[in-house]
């Protein structure tokens, strides 16, 4: 039995919120206001919530947001053509296209539209390429944020077993990238993985973003591991991970709960992309 530490991700993320206002606020001096263009297509009632989140955090930093909110039919190529004129917008530094995108439009190929220098969701072939080999580029907002919580915890990552489960493009590779830029010996694991405890069992840090509410019991884990919950779930109107927190919390060093963890993170570095954004582009 162990006395978990809670790594608090609402907390972390004021501190950044914090932070950046001090930034914004030295743009602003110089005649810049950070803009970011927030764009929602369809009516997905969650990305709703996370996009007025989002616009909610840009107002408290200082940040100005233009928002398009798109209808449920609109076509791939009006979309294309928004991001064509978002691109060319000198004073606009960041697009954000809310994800997921309703059916029938091509989620790669609207990324791939989005100039890499206002990428500010990290997603574009570009900035994904320039992470794997070490260049300068937004990093995708969830994994940066994990790296900062895990950072602003004193918790090293250098030599350490990482194992993250999940391989999507928008969490699990680019974790294992940033990880790996942290020196962290670093294991990919996915739904075909064999022996999957036995893997996550070696996990000094173990990420888990598989997108199953509570998969991870303490069988998965190391004594004294430390486990990092990137699954959002709602389960008879209550908010889980993929780990199953109250399995694991007496066995691990710390941990991040959910709601309060990496989902606040995920906002508050899309903001500091948004500023790194405004100071690169002027
Ligand atoms: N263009 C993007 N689309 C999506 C992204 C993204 O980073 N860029 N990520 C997710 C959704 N997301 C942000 O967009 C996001 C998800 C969750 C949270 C969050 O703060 N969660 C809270 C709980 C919220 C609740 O009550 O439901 C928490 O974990 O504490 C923020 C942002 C997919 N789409």
């Amino acid at each position: 039995m162990m006395a978990a530490k809670l790594i608090d991700g609402k907390k972390i993320s004021n501190d950044i919120k914090e932070e950046l206002k001090g930034k914004v606020a030295e743009l602003k001096n110089k005649g810049i206001t950070p803009t970011l263009a927030v764009v929602l297509v369809g009516k997905d009632e969650a990305s709703k919530v996370y996009v007025s989140h989002k616009k909610k955090a840009c107002e408290y930093i200082g940040i100005h947001s233009l928002s398009y909110e798109m209808s449920e039919e609109t076509s791939e190529i009006e979309l294309l053509n928004l991001i064509n004129e978002l691109n060319n917008k000198k004073d606009v530094h960041g697009i954000l296209v809310q994800l997921p995108l309703p059916k029938g439009i091509d989620e790669q190929k609207v990324i791939k539209a989005i100039d890499p220098s206002k990428d500010v969701d990290g997603f574009h072939p570009e900035s994904v390429g320039a992470l794997s080999i070490g260049q300068v580029g937004f990093v995708s907002c969830t994994p940066y944020g994990i790296i900062e919580l895990l950072k602003r915890s004193n918790i090293d990552i250098e030599g350490k077993e990482c194992v993250v489960i999940g391989r999507s493009n928008i969490v699990g590779k680019p974790m294992g990238m940033l990880l790996l830029r942290e020196n962290g010996t670093v294991t990919i694991c996915h739904s075909r993985t064999k022996d999957l405890k036995e893997v996550t069992k070696r996990a000094d840090i173990l990420v888990a973003a598989i997108g199953k509410p509570k998969f991870v019991t303490k069988e998965f884990v190391k004594d004294g591991a430390v486990v990092i919950d990137v699954g959002i779930h709602r389960v008879d109107g209550k908010l889980c991970g993929d780990v199953d927190f109250d399995d694991v919390v007496e066995h691990v060093s710390a941990i991040t709960p959910v709601p309060g963890g990496v989902g606040p993170m995920t906002i508050a570095m899309l903001m500091s992309n948004c500023v790194q954004s405004a100071e690169r582009l002027g």
